[in-house]
């Protein structure tokens, strides 16, 4: 039987972020926002223990891009509990970013669903599965540094927020949640000044991800999370990773194996024709 606890919690301490923070809040407007959220956190909140588990549970994906007559995905069946980390592997072409595309929302299957199970801890469904809300799943794109597209931190990570007076307790959230992405992923020592394109690629990753755990998924998908850095760098994002699988559910798609292989706990290979087979991988 597996303990999980329901809430979620940050680890790292808050005062290892306020004082950036505090001066962007100041400058931009969000100093009530700043400082109700330092008092709503400082609030204990009971921890409720449960002995449930939810799995992300994808069952029979086809997909077929429209205007096309070949399906690329055929009939995808996997199941990945929360908290975990899965790996696709397989060679290119075989579908695996489609496959991540479904599940970040951004397509829709041809057929099939994806769906979120709840379990008790007899391993038996607890209720009617639910669809997956894709407001919930972050997804990381192969090379996000890419698309990065402000000329500090602070503006890359909160580009898209409101700006306008009003919606207080949206602001406090999100501030919350910066300062907890910010500790995740260890950006605390980075000035949020700094021009983005002139962090090392490690560091352009853990921005990345940043970026997306600001809206607390409860499942983050990654591309290739380690392509085209180098060999320290692979480090830090794998151990960065490794971290990270302790508080949200991670699906990985990656062509290296090797340093990924430690964290998996399911893994899938991709064959061509878009057919996916449980499988170790191959290290
Ligand atoms: N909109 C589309 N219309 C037609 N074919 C597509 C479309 N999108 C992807 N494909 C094709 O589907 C196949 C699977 O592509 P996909 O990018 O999912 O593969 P992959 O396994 O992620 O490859 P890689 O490892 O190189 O990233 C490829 O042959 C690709 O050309």
């Amino acid at each position: 039987m597996t303990m999980s606890v329901s809430t979620f919690s940050s680890r790292a301490p808050i005062s290892d972020i306020t004082e950036p923070l505090a001066s962007f809040s100041a400058t931009i407007g969000w100093k009530q926002a700043y400082a109700n959220s330092l008092r709503f956190r400082r609030k204990k909140k009971p921890r409720v223990l449960s002995c449930d588990y939810s799995c992300l549970e994808v069952r029979d994906i086809c997909y077929r891009p429209p205007g096309t007559e070949l399906n690329i995905l055929n009939g995808v069946n996997f199941s990945l509990r929360e908290k975990s980390f899965g790996l696709i592997f397989g060679k290119s072409g075989s579908g695996k970013t489609t496959l991540l595309q479904l599940l970040a929302g951004l397509n829709k299957p041809t057929s099939g669903s994806i769906c979120i199970q709840r379990y008790g801890d007899d391993g038996q469904p607890k209720a009617d599965p639910e669809l997956l809300p894709t407001g919930k799943v972050g997804i990381v794109f192969q090379f996000p540094e890419r698309f990065f597209v402000a000329d500090n931190v602070l503006d890359e990570i909160t580009f898209g927020w409101p700006r306008q007076k009003g919606s207080l307790q949206l602001k406090e959230h999100l501030t919350s949640n910066l300062q907890r992405a910010f500790n995740w992923v260890g950006l605390d020592s980075i000035p949020l000044d700094k021009d983005p394109q002139l962090l090392s690629g490690g560091y352009k990753r853990r921005l990345a991800l940043a970026i997306q755990l600001v809206q607390t998924p409860d499942l983050l998908i990654l591309d290739e999370p380690l392509a085209g850095l180098d060999w320290k760098a692979r480090a830090d994002v794998a151990k960065l990773l490794k971290h990270l699988k302790k508080e949200l559910t991670l699906l990985v798609v990656s062509h290296d194996l090797r340093e990924l292989a430690s964290l998996v706990d399911q893994s899938w290979r991709m064959e061509t024709g878009g057919i996916l087979l449980a499988e170790r991988p191959p290290v």
